[in-house]
């Protein structure tokens, strides 16, 4: 495992009495893309901001491998922090050339090694032909492309991406993440991210940190976390479950659909979790479900099943399937897509 570039401690920050950041513990490992997924006021914003430097806390540490950089009273300013910020809206200086708008952050160095830093940088992002154009006649996705050089061209330690793609669609998002996680890996920093988007996460991350109302309540990568999510919260971040509340009697729940298996010991009740591909579905005309409705997803179905007793779970299927609406059909669980929680 490589060297922690910036551990964050018991981080917490009040605002109006309400814990907006709850003691957030985090740590950002070199060359690593971390990413933070939660809901719309989870303190996603707040917990970066927090480790830029421009949010005060009202306790916890942030250091890096070399310093502290916040303990309480010890703060050390944004500008020395040796972090780098990429954010939603660009926020390029109209007024300065592409070159200028990424020596700005260069403050080391002579001024012919900044400026072949300056264009090295924009290779990185191929964009150095762009390079005495001015922002207005760049597109969004090129933009975010000279915000990203300038954020990496003082070689960070950290750099940190708030909903950096958001604005972009389709093609140019896809391109763009393909892009960051190159330059990243070339410079070497630790990355952590901040998005609403699932699959983003997943995409560009190493580790995934899930956070719900100020808390991280699950770290670790993402097919992990996707797999055996901690909670129905933390599972519906990542993408639709089923969810069935039942006893566990000897170490199973049964479901409309079958008997999950709980992995490790749950008292009482259960709440049984179960993605929508670990629903093997094939057809049987003697099978106690039926396919209500079916919606193509690309390169899947999304298929809505009803149960022996109406209940309603989603399960998915490729595209080749036979299945069409209205089929009888027979329901087999993948235990890998199943989880057992608590179900407090
Ligand atoms: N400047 C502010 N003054 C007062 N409250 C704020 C301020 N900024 C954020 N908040 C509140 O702090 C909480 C956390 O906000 P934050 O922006 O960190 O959440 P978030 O997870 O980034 O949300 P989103 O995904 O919508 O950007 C929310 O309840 C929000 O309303």
């Amino acid at each position: 495992m490589t060297t922690p570039t910036l551990r964050a401690t018991g981080l917490t920050k009040l605002r109006g009495g309400k814990k907006v950041l709850d003691n957030v513990d985090l740590t950002l490992r070199q060359g690593s893309v971390t990413a933070i997924l939660g809901p719309s006021g989870a303190g996603k914003s707040t917990l970066l901001r927090a480790i830029a430097g421009l949010e005060d806390l009202n306790s916890g540490t942030i250091e890096s491998d070399t310093r502290v950089l916040t303990d309480g009273a010890a703060l050390v300013l944004p500008e020395n922090r040796n972090i780098g910020m990429v954010f939603q809206d660009f926020s390029l200086f109209p007024h300065l050339s592409v070159i200028d708008n990424v020596l700005f952050g260069l403050r080391s160095g002579s001024v012919a090694e900044r400026r072949d830093r300056a264009l090295a940088m924009l290779e990185q992002v191929h964009l150095s032909a762009r390079a005495e154009d001015y922002p207005h006649m760049l597109s969004g996705g090129e933009q975010q492309r000279i915000a990203l050089a300038r954020a990496l061209a003082p070689a960070p330690d950290t750099i940190l991406l708030d909903e950096a793609f958001s604005g972009l669609d389709g093609k140019l998002r896809a391109e763009l993440r393909d892009t960051a996680l190159a330059a990243i890996a070339a410079q070497g920093a630790a990355a952590l991210m901040v998005t609403h988007d699932a699959e983003e996460a997943m995409y560009m991350a190493d580790t995934l940190a899930l956070m719900i109302d100020g808390r991280i309540v699950q770290t670790g990568a993402p097919a992990e976390l996707y797999l055996n999510p901690v909670s129905a919260s933390a599972a519906r971040l990542l993408g639709e479950i089923n969810e069935w509340d039942g006893p566990v009697e000897n170490g199973k729940l049964q479901t409309p659909f079958g008997a999950i298996e709980a992995a490790s010991s749950v008292p009482g009740r259960g709440k049984a979790l179960v993605r929508p591909e670990g629903m093997g579905i094939s057809l049987n005309p003697n099978g106690n479900c039926k396919a209500q409705e079916i919606h193509p997803l690309g390169a899947n179905l999304a298929i809505r099943v009803e149960g022996p007793g109406q209940e309603v779970w989603l399960a998915k299927a490729t595209i080749e399937s036979p299945i069409k609406a209205g089929d009888r059909v027979e329901i087999k669980l993948n235990p890998h897509f199943c989880t057992i929680v608590c179900n407090a």
